[in-house]
Order: structure tokens, then C-alpha cells, then sequence
């Protein structure tokens, strides 16, 4: 089933007299329960592309359709409606608040959301944190915890109001090769259990642990990687995965 869709999208930034044309006729579908991860060079559009398929942005022309609702023809506070229950995000910095407890951070978004009671709220940020191994920290403070641990706590939030999608803008940027890994491990079984996830990364090992990569260049999807889900998640496995990918990746010229 298609989740999402991206038909003919093109965004143009436009200072002045000046047209930047980033997004040029983008084609997409990203069926649900997948695992996607989007890589190419620096400038080549994939934070634009993530912010405009995910209705962080809007697009200059081209339909973006979440369950078949076309978000490009939506109010802003529809779109916002949209950000607050249908879609998750994770960004390489994390956007925590300062002087709330890492459980506050994850339930904010639900009492805004306000669809959930508060027993259930409380119950969901409970699972989720147990999931992703921070329970112990629920009444830390944000800067008493290292940043493994503060993205723990941003993918609990994302997840909190039980999204359609969850995006990631170089989620494991920040962080130590060891901590990233754990990171993706924890994405890969988020991914398991149904939750269909997009990426941007720079990282080739971040990109092997996704099914399918997709490589961009000059604001267009020019090809695209099959991985298949990861089966056994052994170090062999992830070696193949990565081994792949490099060739994969010295082909597209990257
Ligand atoms: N607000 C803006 N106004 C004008 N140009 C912009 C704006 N935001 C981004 N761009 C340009 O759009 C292009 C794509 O930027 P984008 O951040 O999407 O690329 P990226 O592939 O994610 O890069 P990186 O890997 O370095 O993060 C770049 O040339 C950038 O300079």
C-alpha cells in the first residue's frame, strides 16, 4: 500500500531576483512499513526534499499525498494538524527543552495533541521508553544525559502521538560511531514492528541498514538501491549490506 507519494514536485527558492530551482519534478512512493534512506552530495537537495515531502515545507509545484490527502492543498493549520498526528520527526540536533524532564519532552506533544487521556499518555511514553532503554532516565534533565540518550528521548517524541511515517534528518549526525549504531539498531526494530521510516543521511553504514536507498543529484531521484530488510543483523550481514552499497555508491560517482 502506497503511504506516501511525491508527484512532480519541484521547489524553487526565491531571493530577490534570484531562482534557485532545488526540487526539479521529484517522483516518489514510499509504501507502507518500508525503510528508505536517501543519500547523494552535499547540496543536492535531500534536506528540501524531506521538508517537502514531509509538509515541513511547502512546494513550489507537484502533489504530496499522505494517505492519499494531498498536503499541498492544505490550510497552514491543517498542515500543522497534519505535523502534530500523522508525522514524526528526528533531527541530527536535537530540539529538546531545557528545564523539562526527559518524560515532559516525550508527552508534550500528546497533551497538544489532545486525542489521548492522560492515563494513556503517560502509559505510551512508558512503552516507549522502555523500547528504546531510558526508562531509568524519565526524570533527568536534558543535559544530564549524553546524546545517545537525548535521540533516544527525540524518537520516543516522534513517536508518542503513533505517526503515519517518521522522518530523519541525519539522525545519528551528532553522534559516536558506537551510539549511531545503536541508534539505527533501535530505528531497524522501530521498523519492524510496522513504523515506515525515511532518512537523510551522509553515513554509508547508516544507509545499509535501510531496504531501500535512493541517491540524489542535482534536485532529482537519479537511482535507486535495493537492499531488502536486514535478516539476521550479524556482523557478515553488515559488512555484505555496507560492501554493496560502496559499489553501489562508487557508481553513481559519490
Ligand atoms: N532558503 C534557501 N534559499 C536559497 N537556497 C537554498 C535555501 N535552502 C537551501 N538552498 C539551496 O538548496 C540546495 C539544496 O540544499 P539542501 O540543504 O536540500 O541539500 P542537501 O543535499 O541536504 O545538502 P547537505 O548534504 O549539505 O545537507 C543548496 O544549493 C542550498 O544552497
Amino acid at each position: 500500500m502506497v503511504l506516501l507519494e511525491a508527484v512532480n514536485v519541484c521547489k524553487t527558492y526565491k531571493n530577490g531576483n534570484q531562482e534557485t530551482p532545488v526540487l526539479k519534478d521529484i517522483n516518489l512512493q514510499i509504501h507502507k512499513g518500508e525503510f528508505i534512506s536517501v543519500m547523494g552530495p552535499s547540496g543536492s537537495g535531500k534536506s528540501t526534499l524531506l521538508y517537502a515531502i514531509s509538509g515541513l515545507d511547502r512546494v513550489t509545484s507537484g502533489q504530496v499525498l499522505l494517505n492519499g490527502k494531498d498536503l499541498t492543498r492544505l490550510s497552514e493549520d491543517e498542515l500543522a494538524s497534519v505535523r502534530l498526528h500523522n508525522i514524526g520527526f528526528v533531527f541530527q540536533h536535537i530540539h529538546l527543552m531545557r528545564n523539562l524532564t526527559l518524560f515532559d519532552n516525550i508527552v508534550l506533544s500528546a497533551y497538544l495533541a489532545g486525542r489521548q487521556d492522560r492515563k494513556s499518555i503517560r502509559q505510551r511514553a512508558g512503552e516507549l521508553m522502555a523500547m528504546t532503554g531510558i526508562v531509568h532516565l524519565a526524570d533527568h534533565d536534558i543535559t544530564q544525559v549524553s546524546g545517545g540518550q537525548l535521540q533516544r528521548a527525540a524518537i520516543c517524541r516522534a513517536l508518542i502521538n503513533s505517526p503515519d511515517i517518521l522522518f530523519g534528518d541525519e539522525p545519528t549526525g551528532a553522534l559516536n560511531s558506537q551510539s549511531a549504531q545503536d541508534i539505527m539498531r533501535l530505528l531497524a526494530d522501530i521498523n519492524r514492528q510496522g513504523m515506515t521510516i525515511l532518512l537523510v543521511t551522509h553515513d554509508p553504514r547508516v544507509a545499509a541498514c535501510t531496504e531501500r536507498v535512493l541517491f540524489m543529484l542535482d534536485g532529482r531521484l537519479v537511482a535507486e538501491k535495493k537492499l531488502g530488510k536486514i535478516i539476521q543483523d550479524n556482523p557478515e550481514e553488515r559488512r555484505n549490506r555496507e560492501n554493496q552499497l560502496s559499489e553501489w555508491l562508487v557508481r553513481q560517482g559519490f
